[in-house]
Formats: C-alpha cells, sequence, structure tokens
C-alpha cells in the first residue's frame, strides 16, 4: 500500500485522535513546525528568507519555523495576514520575538515559506492577498508551501484562487488528496511528506509500487492466465492492447477479430470470427482467465452483438473505449459487476453523468453504483473498488497523453487480472507499470514504446 491520503476532515480526526491518546496539541504544531524548519535549513542554509504566516494553525505552523531558523542564525522575517485566531497559533506566535510585518507591504526574499492557508482554506484568497503571493514567490528563488500551496482546496484539488507554482510543498502528519489532484498538484515541483507524530489511516493512498511474483516450476501457459482480446474495425487499437496484455505477466493472448488479418507478433493467436456466434463459441473456453473488449471494437450494430457476447461470458472483464461508449446508451445499471472498467473524462462523463464531488468521490461514487472496479485515467488516475478502497496515481509522465496509450493500459489491465484473480489488485498493478513504462520511455515516446519496457519495469517489481 502506499501513503495514506487523507481528507480535511479525516485529517482533524486524526489530530483529535492523537490529542485524545495524550500528544498536547500544541505539541502537534511544534513538532509540524520543527519538522518543516528542517527541510528549509537543509536545503536552503541562511539564505534570507520571508515566512508568511495566516490565521489559523497553518499560520501558527509558520511561526515555529521561524522561530526555529532564526535560532539557526538565518535572517528572517515574518509577514501576517491578520491576527492568529487559534489556541496553538496565538501560543506559536506569541514565542516570536522578532516583528511582524503587513503581508501587502513585505518586500522579497531569496527563500520564501507560505504558511498563509492549509486545509482550514473555504474559500478563495481575497485579490490583494493572491497578488502578493503570487509577487513575493515569484521574485524568490527557493519557495516552499507548508502543507499546501494557499488558494488550493485540500480535497478536490481544486484552485479557489490563482496559485504560484512553489519548489517544494511540504505535506504535514499524511498526503491530502490536493497533493495528488490536479491542478492543485501541478503547483509545485516536489513533494515531501513528514511525520509529526499522529497515526493516519485511509481507505484511500497513493499508488505504491507493486510486489509482482515470477512464475513457479510447475507454471505453464494456461496457469498464468490466458487472455483474449475481443476486437472490431479498427485493428491498431486491439493490436495494441493485444501486445501489452502479452508483455503483461500472462501466460498466453488471443486475439479474436472479424477476420484473421495476419497481423501482430506470432506469440498472440489471432483467431477469425465472423459471426456473433463465433465469438460466442470462442468465449465458451473455460481456461481464458480474463476478456478484453474496447479498443478498436466499434460502435455499430456488429460491435454491439459482440460485447453482449462478452457480457453474457462468465469470464473476469475488461472494458474500455467502445465498449464503454456502448455501455453509456444502456444506462450504468447494464455495467456488469466484477468487471474493471478504464474511462477517461469524456467516457466517464458519458457512464454516470455529472457525479458530484472530487475526482476521487466520483470515482468511488461509481464504483459503488456499478459494483465494478473503477480506473478513472488522466494525469491523475484514480484506481476505485465498490468495498470504498481507492488509490491516486499521479505526477506522472504527461508524455502519456498521446494516441494509443489508454489501449495499453487496457490490454495491461487484462493480463494483470488473468495473472491475479483481483480486479483491484490488478488496476493497481498496471497503472503502476504503464506509469513505469512511460516513466523509462522518457520523453516524445509512442504508445508501442510502452510495451517495450514492460519487462523491464515488471522485472523491477519482482
Ligand atoms: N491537522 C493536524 O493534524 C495538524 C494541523 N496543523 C496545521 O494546521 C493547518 C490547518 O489549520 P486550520 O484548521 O486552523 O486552518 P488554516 O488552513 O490555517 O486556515 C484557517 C483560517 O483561515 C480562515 N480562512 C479560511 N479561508 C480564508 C480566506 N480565503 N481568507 C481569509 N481567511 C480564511 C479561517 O477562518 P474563517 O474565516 O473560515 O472562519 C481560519 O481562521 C494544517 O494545514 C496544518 O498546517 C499542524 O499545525 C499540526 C497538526
Ligand atoms: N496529461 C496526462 N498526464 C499523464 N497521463 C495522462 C495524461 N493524459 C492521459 N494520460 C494517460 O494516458 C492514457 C490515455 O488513455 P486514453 O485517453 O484512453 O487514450 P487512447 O484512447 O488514445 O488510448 C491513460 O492511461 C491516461 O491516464
Ligand atoms: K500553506
Amino acid at each position: 500500500m502506499g501513503a495514506p491520503v487523507l481528507t480535511a476532515a479525516a485529517m482533524r480526526a486524526a489530530e483529535q485522535a492523537a490529542i485524545a491518546s495524550g500528544v498536547p496539541e500544541y505539541d502537534l504544531m511544534e513538532r509540524a513546525g520543527a519538522t518543516a524548519a528542517e527541510i528549509v535549513w537543509r536545503a536552503g542554509g541562511s539564505r534570507d528568507t520571508l515566512v508568511l504566516c495566516g490565521p489559523g494553525n497553518n499560520g501558527g505552523d509558520g511561526f515555529v519555523i521561524a522561530r526555529i531558523l532564526r535560532a539557526k542564525g538565518v535572517p528572517v522575517r515574518v509577514a501576517a495576514l491578520g491576527e492568529s485566531g487559534t489556541a496553538s497559533s496565538l501560543r506559536a506566535r506569541a514565542r516570536w520575538d522578532g516583528p511582524v510585518e503587513a503581508l501587502h507591504q513585505a518586500k522579497p526574499a531569496a527563500q520564501l515559506v507560505d504558511a498563509l492557508f492549509g486545509t482550514g482554506l473555504t474559500r478563495g484568497l481575497a485579490d490583494a492577498v493572491a497578488a502578493s503571493l503570487e509577487r513575493l514567490v515569484g521574485r524568490a528563488n527557493h519557495s516552499y508551501a507548508v502543507d499546501l500551496p494557499s488558494g488550493v482546496e485540500t480535497d478536490s484539488g481544486r484552485l479557489l484562487s490563482p496559485v504560484p507554482r512553489f519548489g517544494v510543498c511540504i505535506a504535514l502528519g499524511a498526503l491530502k488528496p490536493a497533493h495528488l489532484l490536479y491542478p492543485a498538484a501541478d503547483r509545485f515541483e516536489r513533494l515531501v511528506s513528514v511525520d509529526i507524530g499522529i497515526a493516519p489511516s485511509s481507505p484511500l493512498h497513493s499508488l505504491a509500487p507493486p510486489h509482482l511474483d515470477a512464475p513457479a516450476s510447475d507454471a505453464h501457459k494456461y496457469s498464468r492466465g490466458l487472455v483474449a482480446v475481443i476486437g472490431g474495425g479498427m485493428a491498431g487499437a486491439g493490436l495494441l492492447a493485444s501486445r501489452a496484455a502479452a508483455r503483461s505477466g500472462a501466460g498466453a493472448v488471443r486475439r479474436i477479430v472479424p477476420d484473421a488479418d495476419g497481423r501482430g507478433p506470432d506469440a498472440i493467436i489471432t483467431s477469425a470470427a465472423m459471426k456473433v456466434a463465433d465469438v460466442a463459441k470462442a468465449l465458451e473456453d473455460k481456461r481464458l482467465s480474463a476478456v478484453l473488449a474496447g479498443p478498436g471494437l466499434g460502435r455499430d450494430d456488429g460491435a454491439w452483438e459482440r460485447l453482449e457476447a462478452v457480457l453474457e461470458s462468465e469470464h473476469r472483464l475488461v472494458l474500455d473505449a467502445d465498449a464503454l461508449t456502448l455501455l453509456a446508451d444502456k444506462g450504468p445499471d447494464q455495467l456488469p459487476a466484477g468487471a474493471i472498467l478504464t474511462p477517461h473524462e469524456g467516457e466517464f462523463a458519458r457512464l454516470f453523468g455529472d457525479v458530484p464531488g472530487s475526482k476521487i468521490d466520483k470515482a468511488l461514487a461509481a464504483a459503488q453504483r456499478s459494483r465494478c472496479v473503477l480506473v478513472y485515467k488522466g494525469a491523475d488516475t484514480v484506481i476505485a473498488a465498490p468495498d470504498g478502497k481507492a488509490a491516486v496515481a499521479s505526477r506522472g509522465s504527461f508524455w502519456l497523453s498521446t494516441a494509443g496509450t489508454g489501449d495499453v493500459l487496457a490490454g495491461l489491465a487484462a493480463g494483470r487480472f488473468a495473472v491475479t484473480g483481483d480486479p483491484f489488485r490488478a488496476a493497481c498493478e498496471a497503472v503502476w507499470l504503464h506509469g513505469e513504462a512511460a516513466r523509462q520511455a522518457g520523453a516524445a515516446f509512442i504508445a508501442d514504446d510502452l510495451i517495450e519496457r514492460l519487462p523491464a519495469a515488471i522485472a523491477r517489481r519482482l
């Protein structure tokens, strides 16, 4: 499992639990401030530093950071926005014995620490405050956001007002959704998460590198998983998916297409299934461990009939692309429970309509409604299970935004589903391996390049 991700309310509950277990409330602020100060000190040494402090506990953290840096001999100035309003922040402010400037009058410094707002932000910053923040971050050589960049909404990652881009964001106690969801996740270059002595636990995690198994001595191609990819009019997409499934660790892949076109590597068996009855017959094979439908399937009546044959089979299913669009016309209740669905934003909206909340909330609600594992794709990809578990993959390669990478992911998901038999685990493994292949591929790659890198990505996780 990756690092736990806590909403603002879950964070407050974790803080209350720590206090109830005997940790004095103010100690949490001292720990948060001391840990953040250490990070700033290690990176910046005695650079001229300006700390911006807001009216809540995020501002309190700022006063602790300022005091500790000053005690180390760093030239520190503090600029505050309003009066401190919480017991802990009042105490932290009282322990700062230097001057406090007004935010709008603050002069820039080489190093800027933003402790204006964190998880308590309820609305956008006033225009003048947002402008001061932008000006001061823009003039600093090094900038740090304490807990969150001021102006981002903790639970959704939305920007409630304009937010400058920071060098480092120091997540206190646990990650929050805004550290992983865009656009907030793009408002800092580097993310550092620090322990402040609370024990966060959550059904929501950042996506962790998987632990994969090599085949056992008695393995054979069928015991390792036989995948069928149901193709249609557009051979290319189905081929990308088939080739990804073949390099996913599964034992064998069959392409079931309207006519045997002779394309694809020799290791993939292509069967011609002209009529729907032929598809149904091919799906009768009990050795199949997972079936993928969608990439290159088409959207005509013939495609729907092929999809119906897939839905009527009892196999583990991965549905992507055209399969999702075809099913959107029938309504979300037609979705087969237990499947993996891999929609991008447009397909998600077509399938589930306008679901309220953050991308995480939307994916979880859709997973619950469909009783499927959702892989809600994008620069931030949310994998959600009907039981409320979710993982977020983020801060990966934006070069993935190129044609066919979704087909590769779908094939990979089908392959991992065939290997593991567990849809949530398979989806997490597939998304991680896809991201890793992209990291290895570097820049300006095409979807085919990802497939070549899958074996090495898998080897790294054995
Ligand atoms: N949880 C933990 O374990 C720990 C948490 N810690 C730290 O506490 C932070 C959370 O602190 P917090 O709850 O006091 O909220 P914070 O972000 O400082 O701001 C709230 C204040 O701002 C105000 N306000 C809101 N929006 C506004 C706006 N647009 N413009 C102007 N004002 C606005 C709002 O008042 P309001 O007007 O909404 O009544 C309130 O006064 C967290 O991010 C972390 O840094 C650590 O110290 C220790 C352990
Ligand atoms: N800006 C981006 N940054 C990182 N990953 C992205 C970005 N845009 C798309 N992706 C990923 O690339 C893949 C694209 O899939 P999809 O939209 O189905 O494309 P296609 O249909 O062309 O294959 C998904 O895995 C998605 O998460
Ligand atoms: K902040």
